[in-house]
């Protein structure tokens, strides 16, 4: 297949300055993209992307693409890595790796401006990714408190400093006097960093990470599955792509793709216009001229891509927490969200009724039991799931807190969980049960032969089990199927969640047995507590006439950050709409379980 002549397409020209000057770089980047090897269909276009979204530029088909096309080649030697760029030998001597060693990269590449061979691409980025690491100090606290990225973002300030103190040491020892001080100041440090974040993709496990001209143009969206990239693989390995998870990929790279993958969202904007002045003669051999070829990556469509729409890249399943924190936007009703409770607050409200001592034992018995909380970064804490499925490692902590002491005593017998478990009548079931359902059954919990299936009711109210799975997730802040209702496209509001109280079939058989009225009520306590975290000041005149202590408080928070999201214009504050987005979002997520665990209440009161 031939590419054939790439005509310039990009957005009409309106006469504002921004559009303008966007478009000269865009021009000056494809005439870099020629020079050096770059190749695409003349099917892409690339265009101002969609406002709403805050999205600079994006790419969109001309004309329809069929499943299987071609779209793009990009040469290994045209990314820029730690292995292409001039200042390989002092990264590699100053032994930085992975994201320093790009970001080094990058800064290094930036310095040289015009001599740069990345000039042309590099011109066209933006100095850096409004990502909340370059927030202000007063932005983060106001505009994240509560949030599962508060934390997490300090942190990171913290830490990027200390890299950036340590990288400037050894580089100016290194580079003596040719170390160009004025462009490896904290600012251009926290700048490529943010560029390294949300652009760089895993080339190969030689080049590791790097910036991959062209393939970062495409914007995200989240699990659409219209389409996928994925390129070929050589002859000695025959095994099929993981669509699912490998965007570009080396014809003899087998390996999983940790960075961003590709999908297609179909967008109707139609700003791209076509131009053939300064048109990219891109006129390529077939694709057999590269086959074998291990230094090219490339770009194929998974799935059919209509005329006019965007074509979307997805950076992988990933929480609003995990898009704002690595690429400085949310999604609305992402399902992919997580809202977690830390141990300590869940410390904080059982001592508001048990001893510390009895917590702090009844914690080393389900530790015993080999139930662990989720960790990161020297933080315990349990997952609340997007439907608002609290974690059963959680639920059941809090039913052995709540145990009488004869109960839990007997647990402290059971050497080998796993081995009792085995020896139950039910043993062929019995390996297909985690630690929370083991421990479960040698409590007493037997009326589930399958501890993960979902309860369904029918319109009746009649309840009948279906096998079912909880998705286990990472951490919200740390990574990361979209029921699409987009952020409105014309006045840039976020529509009413038309969404319904959350129904008991969410919860398992196991999760229903250890949702004890106690285990109810403590849970209820948890999400009122995790809910105080955002500020409430703001929210004083709204809740105070509201009941302390009830649901109410948590569907009242809803509506709030729902109404104040309605009211923020994305283009002109992209900070305040994400953290607002983030924090409806997860608010959203605390709501939904106390539907969950009120309704269960009330079937046992
Ligand atoms: C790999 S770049 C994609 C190309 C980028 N739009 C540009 O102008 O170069 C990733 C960045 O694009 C923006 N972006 C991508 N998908 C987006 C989306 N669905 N909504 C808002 N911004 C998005 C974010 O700023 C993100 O950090």
């Amino acid at each position: 297949r031939q590419f054939g002549t790439n005509s310039l397409h990009v957005f009409e020209d309106t006469g504002s300055t921004t559009v303008m000057e966007l478009s000269r770089k865009l021009r000056a980047f494809i005439r870099w993209m020629r020079e050096n090897g770059i190749e695409y269909s003349d099917a892409l276009a690339f265009y101002e992307g969609d406002k709403t979204v805050a999205a600079d530029i994006g790419v969109k088909a001309l004309y329809d693409l069929k499943e299987g096309d071609l779209i793009a080649t990009i040469p290994k030697e045209a990314c820029l890595t730690v292995k292409t760029s001039q200042a390989a030998a002092i990264i590699d001597e100053a032994e930085l790796g992975g994201d320093l060693g790009l970001a080094v990269a990058v800064m290094y590449e930036r310095s040289k401006q015009q001599s740069s061979k990345w000039y042309g691409y590099l011109q066209l980025l933006p100095f850096r990714q409004s990502l909340p690491i370059v927030w202000s100090l007063i932005e983060i606290d106001s505009l994240l408190a509560g949030t599962e990225l508060h934390k997490a973002i300090k942190e990171d300030r913290s830490l990027i400093q200390q890299d950036w103190r340590e990288c400037y040491g050894i580089l100016k020892d290194l580079y003596g006097e040719k170390f160009l001080e004025n462009w490896f100041t904290l600012e251009h440090f926290l700048a490529a960093k943010t560029l390294v974040a949300s652009r760089a993709f895993q080339v190969d496990d030689i080049h590791g990470f790097g910036m991959v001209p062209l393939a970062d143009l495409f914007n995200h969206k989240t699990a659409a599955e219209d389409v996928h990239f994925t390129s070929v693989f050589d002859d000695s390995n025959s095994e099929e792509a993981d669509l699912s998870s490998s965007p570009i990929r080396n014809k003899h790279d087998t390996g999983q793709f940790h960075g961003k993958e590709a999908d297609l969202h179909l967008n109707g904007s139609e700003e791209a216009v076509s131009s053939s002045q300064n048109g990219v003669e891109n006129s390529t051999g077939s694709p057999s001229d590269w086959e074998g070829n291990t230094d090219i990556l490339e770009m194929i469509l998974v799935k059919d891509v209509a005329k006019g729409h965007e074509i979307f890249n997805t950076y992988g399943m990933l929480s609003n927490s995990a898009l704002l924190h690595r690429y400085g936007f949310t999604e609305p009703n992402n399902p992919f969200d997580i809202v977690n409770v830390e141990l300590a607050t869940v410390s904080d409200i059982c001592c508001q009724s048990f001893t510390q001592r009895h917590f702090r034992r009844r914690v080393n018995i389900w530790r015993k039991t080999g139930c662990e909380p989720c960790s990161s970064e020297g933080s315990e804490y349990f997952e609340i799931t997007a439907d608002g499925r609290p974690q059963a490692e959680l639920l059941m902590l809090l039913y052995i807190i709540h145990l009488p002491d004869p109960a839990c005593s007997n647990l402290l017998f059971e050497d080998d969980l796993v081995g009792k478990a085995t020896h139950d009548v039910v043993a062929e079931n019995e390996n297909k049960l985690n630690a929370v359902g083991r421990v479960a059954r040698v409590l007493g919990w037997s009326k589930g032969l399958c501890s993960q299936r979902m309860l369904v009711e029918d319109n009746n109210g009649n309840i009948s089990a279906k096998p079912g799975k909880r998705k286990r997730q990472t951490r919200s802040s740390k990574l990361t199927k979209h029921e699409t209702e987009m952020l409105s496209t014309t006045n840039r509001k976020q529509k009413k969640n038309p969404s319904k109280e959350p129904a008991a079939q969410i919860l398992g058989e196991l999760d229903c047995w250890l949702l004890t009225i106690p285990v109810c009520r403590c849970l209820m306590s948890l999400l009122l507590e995790r809910n105080s975290l955002y500020p409430q000041e703001e929210e004083g005149s709204m809740t105070k006439s509201v009941q302390m202590g009830s649901g109410k408080n948590l569907k009242d928070s809803v509506d709030y950050e729902r109404t104040k999201l309605e009211n923020i214009n994305c283009e002109q504050d992209p900070k305040l709409f994400h953290a607002l987005s983030l924090r409806l979002s997860e608010r959203t997520i605390l709501h939904k379980c106390w539907c969950l665990i009120s309704e269960r209440l009330k079937s046992l009161i």
